[in-house]
């Protein structure tokens, strides 16, 4: 079962720890993902990006409103910046013991170590593999748990281009497998126009969503379709 996520009125404040001036990230913020929509995030530095993927993610709190994902609270596989692996268990272990504390039959494990690319390296402990192989392992950890909602926060912006981009076709066919609800926070547009099925330009403080466009294009996508090289163009203008 897919999830609708809403955040209905939302009011975030944090406090400076150098000057002790508070700071009102969201004020009656509100947002809707749609049950299987892939929500892609853009904006500038220190808008409230990934403070509002915590906020979904449920690591922070709103001050006020409400945060809705359903009656039960939805499995979640998040994927980050960086892979965050246990060092010191091979890949293998890394996804396995993922599966297992979503209650997930382990058997899932070989099956998403096969369609991530990384059979052959699943005795393998992190520290010998490429930062793209690693990011593979993060995505592997992600969807094995069967994830209702998928939160990506800048998950390809660490690699070079061409593997980021091997990881977005992969990511992309995971997706098409089985699609979900997702948030995706990047400062790359193209990643944005590519991935997603909307895109939301955050800016301001406290934020709001300053531009929001549509992207009707089919699946699966090229990165070289050029209507999207068009769509990231508009994005970037609308960043700046
Ligand atoms: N735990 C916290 N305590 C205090 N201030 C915070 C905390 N988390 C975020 N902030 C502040 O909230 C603002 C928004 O931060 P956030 O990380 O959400 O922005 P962002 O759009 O993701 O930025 P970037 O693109 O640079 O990652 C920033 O001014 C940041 O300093």
């Amino acid at each position: 079962m897919s999830v609708r996520v809403r955040l209905d009125r939302v009011d975030k404040t944090y406090t400076d720890r150098r000057t002790g001036e508070r700071q009102q990230i969201f004020r009656d913020f509100s947002l809707t993902l749609a049950p299987d929509e892939l929500v892609a995030v853009v904006g500038a530095s220190g808008t409230g990006k990934t403070t509002l993927m915590h906020l979904v993610a449920g690591l922070e709190r709103p001050d006020t409103g409400r945060i809705d994902t359903g009656d039960a609270p939805p499995r979640v596989g998040m994927v980050f910046q960086q892979p965050r692996l246990l060092d010191w268990a091979p890949v293998e272990t890394n996804v396995r013991l993922a599966a297992r504390a979503a209650g997930v039959d382990t058997a899932e494990v070989a099956r998403i170590l096969d369609a991530v690319g990384l059979t052959d390296y699943a005795r393998s402990y992190p520290s010998v593999l490429s930062g793209g192989q690693r990011q593979r392992v993060a995505v592997a950890r992600a969807f094995v748990v069967q994830p209702q909602l998928l939160l990506l926060d800048e998950p390809f912006s660490a690699l070079d281009e061409l593997t980021a981009r091997r990881l977005r076709l992969l990511l992309q066919e995971l997706w098409l497998r089985r699609p979900r609800t997702g948030l995706l926070v990047t400062h790359n547009a193209l990643e944005a126009a590519f991935v997603a099925d909307r895109v939301l330009v955050l800016g301001g403080r406290p934020a709001r969503v300053v531009w929001e466009y549509r992207i009707d294009r089919p699946r699966p996508r090229t990165p070289e379709d050029p209507e999207l090289f068009d769509i990231h163009r508009q994005i970037v203008a609308e960043i700046a």
